[in-house]
């Protein structure tokens, strides 16, 4: 497969590999490498992504009142680096809770929100009534939402769409599951989530793309530096081809799947990494700001 060479939009001067994902002849070995006859990528900027970096901590369906006051005030008291945009994201039922004794510092973000305004929708929560709680993000596309709940695409994609048109910002989260990775359709199924989410949305202004390989998530089986960076560059040259130069440059694409204080930092350095969003270490406040601060490492990388 060829390689082209193209200037990073926001980067003038720098260079970087940007070859055709679409075409190109991927297949897997034995470490679950995506391979391809193109080269690495290479760590030349700071961020491909012209955003601030970005990291969010996804608390599922875990806490107590008890557990949640400690970690909010561990948080509180953290020394995180400025340069980060940083969301946490509660379950439901202690979001009022958490965002009103959270630092102005952390924003927070629901784990779900419903396709339109509320009304008769049975355990359903409205992003009028997240938005009435100050939450400002909201998490959708999920992988336990799409095959723990069984959500589709386009019931994703409407999420989205009401989300962002009422003012919510989306952490949209895309990912493959292991077979998919196995039978060589990393790329097909991200793409695939990702156009669904373009399809609908209104501008991507407010996005942020979490790319979560399924079979990392939760396993302490991380994807390696070189395999996530693989999966986000492809991401970004979908986005330059099918959305627009702008939207690829400046969209944040973080990398989702066991990471944690020990790993981040390696993980921060790729090119196309701005970002993480942390499952399990995500409970414990120093861990958590450990991966906040772990821009600094981007910024050696650079
Ligand atoms: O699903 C995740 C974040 O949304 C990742 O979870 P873990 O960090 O626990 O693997």
């Amino acid at each position: 497969m060829e390689t082209v060479a193209t200037p990073c939009p926001r980067f003038s001067g720098l260079r970087r590999s940007s070859p055709s994902f679409h075409n190109a002849p991927f297949h897997i070995n034995s470490h679950l490498r995506l391979s391809s006859s193109r080269k690495p990528s290479r760590a030349v900027v700071a961020m491909a992504g012209s955003g601030k970096f970005f990291v969010g901590g996804n608390w599922k369906c875990n806490g107590t009142k008890d557990s949640i006051t400690k970690l909010v005030s561990d948080l509180n008291s953290a020394k995180l680096e400025s340069d980060v945009d940083v969301v946490v994201s509660p379950p439901f039922v202690y979001l009022d809770m958490v965002s009103s004794s959270l630092t102005d510092r952390i924003e927070v973000s629901a784990q779900n929100s419903w396709i339109g305004k509320g009304g008769a929708f049975t355990g359903e929560i409205s992003v009028e009534q997240l938005k009435d709680i100050s939450c400002k993000w909201v998490i959708l596309g999920h992988s336990e939402r799409r095959h723990v709940i069984g959500e589709d695409d386009q019931f994703i994609g409407k999420k989205a769409a009401y989300a962002l048109n009422e003012g919510l910002g989306v952490i949209a989260c895309i990912g493959e599951l292991l077979e998919e990775r196995e039978a060589g359709k990393t790329f097909d199924v991200c793409f695939q989530q990702l156009k669904a989410f373009a399809d609908v949305v209104p501008s991507w202004d407010n996005i942020v793309i979490a790319y979560e390989p399924v079979w990392a998530i939760g396993t302490g089986k991380v994807a390696t530096p070189q395999q996530a960076q693989e999966v986000h560059l492809a991401v970004r040259d979908w986005l330059k081809k099918n959305v627009s130069e702008e939207v690829a440059s400046k969209t944040r694409i973080i990398y989702g799947g066991s990471v944690n204080g020990s790993n981040c930092g390696e993980l921060a350095k790729q090119e196309d990494i701005d970002g993480f969003l942390v499952g399990g270490a995500s409970l414990k406040g120093p861990e958590f700001a450990t991966i906040v601060n772990s821009v600094t490492s981007k910024k050696v990388a650079a």
